[in-house]
This record gives structure tokens, sequence and C-alpha cells, in this order.
């Protein structure tokens, strides 16, 4: 059943930008003219709705934007929007613009902001899932996520052509701020020695053992993947423990950082942020609010920010395994 309520929907990106966020703009902005609402474009995300940056979005606005990184509508992160005056402010302008219903492309703290402001100003609120850190739960994979691991799997392909001639020791620490996704799956698919992430313990003596043995067992080099948010400090933290007893193998450290996050969205990225951008539009429409949408096992899906931003995904212990087997 169609919501006739809803005619004039805002659109934004929030926290950090993700390749593939274009994509999901341009879908929810076609997929909205599509069905006859007026859509609004928010600059900075809740900075913008504060400070009432908006701008209406034709179908044509979005042309040519879906193989560009980062945002259009630019991104923040937003202190203010954290305080009942700054939201207050943020909903005067969407008031002001006559908003039926926003729809917020952002990670976990985008959509625990928003499900704070709906519950105040009871505004209908859809998230859909951008972020390369892949750590909402209710959706197999966030948007961004997959041209991240393949710019860190790039960086270590080269990476590994120096520790190669030199027989060196490389910690490479992959973003993450409180999640192994990027790291368990850049190690996975870069042929990593090791990977270091929050969600699983980390002993130190196991990892010098394992290192020790590969190099007598013939491996000339190591490359160590090491999630930014472990709590032994990255990779930096890592080195410094145990690099004097690994002396001879001339212990590195590279941070990938900010890399991860630009460059043109691969194709999964652009699929993923087609279907969710669309879904999101297609699902308010139904009558649904103040849920996230996602694709679990391939399926559109949705659920209440709630559970998408309290429940915690962790990657598989069948996945963990695999990559400590397949290093041997
Ligand atoms: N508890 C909260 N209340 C209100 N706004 C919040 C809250 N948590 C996060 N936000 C807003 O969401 C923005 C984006 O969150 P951030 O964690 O920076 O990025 P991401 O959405 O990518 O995880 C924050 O800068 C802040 O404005
Ligand atoms: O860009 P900033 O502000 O330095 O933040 C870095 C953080 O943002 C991320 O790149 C992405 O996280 P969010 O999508 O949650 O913003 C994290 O991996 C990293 O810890
Ligand atoms: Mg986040």
């Amino acid at each position: 059943m169609e919501r006739k309520d809803i005619r004039r929907i805002a659109v934004f990106t929030s926290g950090g930008d993700a390749p593939g966020m274009n994509a999901a703009l341009r879908a929810v902005v076609r997929t909205a003219a599509w069905n006859k609402l007026h859509v609004y474009g928010i600059e900075r995300g809740y900075e913008g709705m504060i400070d009432g940056h908006f701008q209406r979005l034709e179908r044509r606005d979005v042309a040519n934007i879906i193989q560009r990184g980062g945002t259009m509508l630019r991104t923040a992160r937003s202190k203010r929007f954290m305080t009942p005056e700054g939201r207050r402010a943020a909903y005067e302008h969407l008031k002001a613009y006559d908003i039926d219903a926003c729809i917020a492309i952002g990670g976990n703290g985008t959509f625990t902001g928003a499900k704070v402001f709906s519950e105040e100003f009871k505004i209908p609120f859809i998230g859909i899932p951008g972020t390369i850190d892949n750590d909402l739960y209710g959706t197999d994979y966030t948007i961004g996520f997959d041209t991240a691991v393949n710019t860190a799997i790039d960086a270590v392909d080269k990476i590994r052509d120096t520790a190669d001639s030199h027989n060196r020791l490389f910690f490479v620490e992959v973003m993450g701020r409180n999640s192994g996704y990027i790291a368990l799956y850049t190690a996975i698919g870069s042929g990593a020695s090791s990977v270091l992430i929050p969600e699983s313990e980390t002993d130190l003596e196991d990892l010098k053992s394992v290192l020790r043995k590969n190099k007598a067992r013939g491996k000339l080099f190591s490359v160590v993947i090491v999630a930014e948010g472990h709590p032994m400090g990255g990779a930096t933290g890592i080195a410094e423990k145990i690099q004097h007893e690994l002396a001879s193998m001339e212990p590195k450290v590279t941070v990938i950082g900010h890399l991860q996050r630009g460059g043109a969205p691969t194709a999964s990225d652009r699929l993923l942020a087609s279907r969710l951008g669309f879904a999101a539009v297609e699902l308010l429409l139904q009558g649904a609010e103040n849920i996230a949408v996602g694709i679990v096992n391939g399926e559109v899906t949705s659920m209440p920010f709630e559970d998408a931003i309290t429940k915690q995904k962790i990657p598989s212990d069948e996945m963990i395994r695999m990559a400590s087997i397949l290093a041997i």
C-alpha cells in the first residue's frame, strides 16, 4: 500500500565517505523521481541539516556520478547534532522545506543519530548502510567495503614485491575503527601470513612462533595484516611490542590509511548501492520507517535501527580459521 502522505524527501550522506555513496544517491533520486517525489539533497550530512544547506535534486542532477568515489553531497561528522539544540535547528530546516521523510546514507553513527532524531521529532527515516568498515548488523556487506578491500589488496600486492626482494617482515595496517572485516578479507585475498583483528584474541607468542616457523620452512618474507582498531594499538603498537625479537626479519610498518576510502567503486559496490538506494525508496513508500535496508544471502531485507546499531556483526570463525590454514 502506497503512503500518499510522503511527497517530499531529503537524502544525505554522513560519517566517513565510502565509494558507492554516489551510486546509492543516484538510485534514491531516480527511484523517487519515478514515484513523483520531490527530492532535496542535504550537504555535509547532519551539519548541512543544521545549517539549512539543502538543494533540489532532479533525475539529471545525479547523472555521471555512478562511477565516482567520494560523495557529491559531501559528508561530515557533526558534533552539533549530538546536542538537543543542534537537532532542533535541523528539525526547523526540515520543516521549512516541508520534508516528510529522510534517507540517510552512512554508518553506525549516522543510524544512531537518525534513530534519536526520528524519535524526538517523529520524522520517518530509512538508513542505507554506507561505510567501508562493514560494521553494520543486518546486511552482509556495506557500501564501500568491497572497494576498500580491493584497494588494500592492491597495496599489499605491492608491499609483497619489496618484502620478497628484501626478505622482510611487514606489518600492514588497514582501516576498521572497531572492526576486523577489512583486515580479514584483505588478508585472505592477498595471501597474508597472519591477520590480527579486534574480534579475536591475539597471542603475540603464537604470532612470533608462526613467523619463525614460516622462516624455518623457507618462507622468505611475511606480511601481517593488522586492523586499525586492534586493541594493542594497530600495526605500530604490535610492531613495537615484538620487533626487537624479530630484528633479523627487518620488520617494517605500513599504514594504508585514507587511500582505502577513495577511488571508483567496484562493480559489486555499484550494484549493492543501486539495489539498496532503490529498496530504501520503495520500502519508504510501502510504509516502512526507522529501519536500515540491507542485503542478506543475496536478498534485500530491512531491520530496525535499534538492531542495526546495537547488535554486533562478527566475522565468521570459519573465515578466521581458513585465513590461518591457507597461510601455512
Ligand atoms: N548518539 C548520537 N546522537 C546524535 N547523533 C549522533 C549520535 N551518534 C552519531 N551521531 C551523528 O552521526 C554522525 C556520523 O557518525 P560517525 O560515527 O562519524 O560515522 P558513521 O555514520 O560512518 O559511523 C556523527 O558525526 C554525529 O553527528
Ligand atoms: O576519516 P576519519 O575521520 O579520519 O576517520 C577514520 C575512520 O573512518 C573510517 O574510515 C570509516 O568509518 P565510518 O564509515 O564509520 O565513518 C574508519 O575505518 C576509520 O577508523
Ligand atoms: Mg562507523
